[in-house]
């Protein structure tokens, strides 16, 4: 990240009770979060009172610092939840949000004071297009009715938090105005949004630098930082603002928030930890509990976390390429800068699929308990790809299915499938067109007779190979889970009086039905005396 210049040609030292005296002390960077009222407002987020307590619970457990609890004069049930978080809650500070109106801040007030620790924040916006279209006020009526805002709010807490709306798109000479008079009326925080995720990084960074400069009594409060991700730079604007001396984020959880969402908590916070030596800051979250913070949010919004997302999303610690799972296994740095046991998930996940190597193959075979020797391992992997083109992702028991049917495959295969087509319907006997090879020779039969596909197959494979069984038993279980589940086919025939197993699996009954007789035959036939040579 750039470090430009200031206006008058330096850099400040960071402020706000985050600063540390000593440049090599990593700053505490307080985190405010904003799930419950920004990340509230994302359309079809709302949360009943239980859910806004349950995620309120799980903020605080998770160390922060700040919660913004709701907006009280909203509605009742945000008032009614944000009294109820306040009682609820202790170690976290419970924040309101208010207009630069009387009754708002009447109602945050009321709403808040039962907390241990409480917060007003009162907001105007400060932006010409905002002011002259929106509020319809002059710049001094801006400054009046925010420093009138201010001091009621004062009158009421100590702990007050001004946020000139829109302010990355406030001209600076008239920021500065609006934040010198917020500080000198008694906010102890102020915090510069970024409302429409309009400005870069380097601008953060400037805005930020600017204000340190110029006003005067910046220092009597700390700077804070609201970033939305409307052009995705979130995050980035965010831990710009830090660099530039900011001593508070304001996040939210899974970054939901208004229109394309606000910085995400779980990402700043990662950021900071993960790369310490760049940002020298902290924070006092237990990141263990991201995951599951962002499960709960994920499941009481209902807005899904997408399977890409930074830290929390279910990729985020996955990995299907041979060559990184090979690395993997071999040093997890390789391809990991974090541990998925830091923010919450139980472990890497080697997803098996069909980029994966043997690598990845024999580990997982290993942890289910098979150990391959080579041979096994080529003829099992070649199986492995042919089925991961058919399916997305292969689950343990796919690999276990596969195993079994190399161990039990072990017989000199004779016959072996080419290709099948089936058609069958209601109302209509089946059809089942069967390609077989032995050796060099290929046999194709075409099959109109059977109770149904089954049946079918098993008339056709009987037609080819001139094997005839009386069949004992026959059961199909689904090996794996989910619709591309692999069917297991378990056969019992009889021929000649003796019994024979036989054990096929596919993603297609059909298939795996064949397989399985495929594998019997082939058994009757080993087992056949052979033929005496001349
Ligand atoms: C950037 C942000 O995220 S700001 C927070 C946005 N969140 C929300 O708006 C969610 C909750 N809001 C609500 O429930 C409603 O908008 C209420 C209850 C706050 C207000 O409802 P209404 O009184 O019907 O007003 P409405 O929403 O139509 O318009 C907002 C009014 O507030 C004024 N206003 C907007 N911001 C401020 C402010 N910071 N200080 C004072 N007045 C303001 C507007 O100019 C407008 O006034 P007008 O009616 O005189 O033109
Ligand atoms: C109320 C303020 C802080 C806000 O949400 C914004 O400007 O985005
Ligand atoms: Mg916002």
């Amino acid at each position: 990240m750039s470090q430009p210049t200031t206006e008058t040609g330096s850099t400040p030292a960071p402020q706000g009770d985050a600063s540390a005296t000593d440049a090599s002390e990593a700053r505490m960077i307080r985190i405010f979060d904003t799930t419950l009222r920004d990340g509230e407002q994302s359309p079809g987020a709302s949360m009943n009172l239980a859910e806004k307590l349950e995620v309120a619970q799980l903020l605080e457990a998770m160390g922060v610092d700040i919660i913004e609890a709701g907006f009280p004069i909203a509605s009742p049930g945000d008032f009614e939840a944000v009294q109820k978080i306040a009682s609820a809650i202790h170690h976290s500070t419970i924040c309101g949000l208010a207009r630069c109106a009387d009754k708002d801040i009447d109602a945050a007030w009321e709403a808040v004071k039962g907390a241990r620790q409480s917060r007003i924040h009162v907001f105007l916006a400060t932006s010409a297009i905002h002011r002259e279209f929106k509020l319809r006020m002059s710049t001094d009526e801006i400054v009046e009715r925010a420093v009138a805002g201010v001091k009621r709010a004062k009158g009421y807490c100590d702990d007050v938090e001004f946020s000139p709306e829109d302010a990355c798109r406030t001209e600076h000479d008239f920021l500065c105005r609006v934040v010198e008079a917020a500080i000198d009326a008694g906010a102890t925080t102020v915090n510069i949004p970024d409302t429409v995720g309009y400005a870069t990084p380097t601008e953060i960074y400037e805005r930020f630098t600017m204000l340190r400069n110029r006003v005067p009594n910046i220092d009597k409060a700390v700077l804070s930082t609201h970033c939305h991700d409307d052009l995705g730079m979130a995050v980035a604007n965010s831990l710009s603002a830090v660099a530039a001396g900011a001593g508070q984020i304001e996040c939210t959880i899974n970054g939901i928030g208004e229109r394309a969402g606000n910085a995400a908590l779980e990402e700043v916070v990662m950021a900071m930890k993960t790369r310490q030596d760049y940002f020298h800051c902290t924070t006092r979250i237990d990141s263990t509990r991201l995951v599951p913070a962002s499960r709960l949010v994920s499941k009481t919004t209902g807005i899904q976390v997408q399977r890409n997302k930074a830290i929390v999303g279910r990729n985020a610690f996955a990995h299907e390429s041979g060559i990184h799972q090979d690395g993997m296994l071999k040093e997890r740095s390789t391809y990991e800068i974090m541990s998925p046991e830091d923010v919450g998930f139980a472990k890497t996940d080697l997803v098996l699929g069909k980029h994966s190597g043997r690598a990845a193959l024999a580990d997982r075979a290993k942890m289910l308990g098979f150990t391959l020797t080579a041979e096994q391992l080529n003829t099992v992997f070649t199986e492995f790809k042919t089925l991961a083109d058919k399916k997305k992702e292969i689950y343990d028991g796919d690999i276990v299915a596969l195993v079994q049917h190399q161990i039990s495959g072990s017989v000199d295969a004779q016959w072996t499938l080419v290709n099948y087509v089936v058609t069958s319907g209601k109302g209509r006997g089946p059809v089942v067109e069967l390609t077989l090879r032995n050796g060099d020779e290929e046999s194709t039969e075409k099959i109109e007779q059977g109770d149904g596909p089954i049946d079918a197959a098993f008339w056709a494979v009987e037609k080819i190979t001139g094997v005839e069984v009386v069949c004992k038993d026959y059961r199909v279980r689904s090996a794996t889970l989910g619709r591309d589940a692999i069917g297991e086919v378990n056969l019992e025939v009889e021929h000649k009086g003796r019994s024979y197993r036989g054990v096929g699996v596919s993603t297609d009954t059909v298939e795996s039905t064949i397989l399985a007789m495929l594998n019997a035959v082939n058994r009757i036939i080993a087992d056949s005396p052979k033929p005496a040579q001349a």
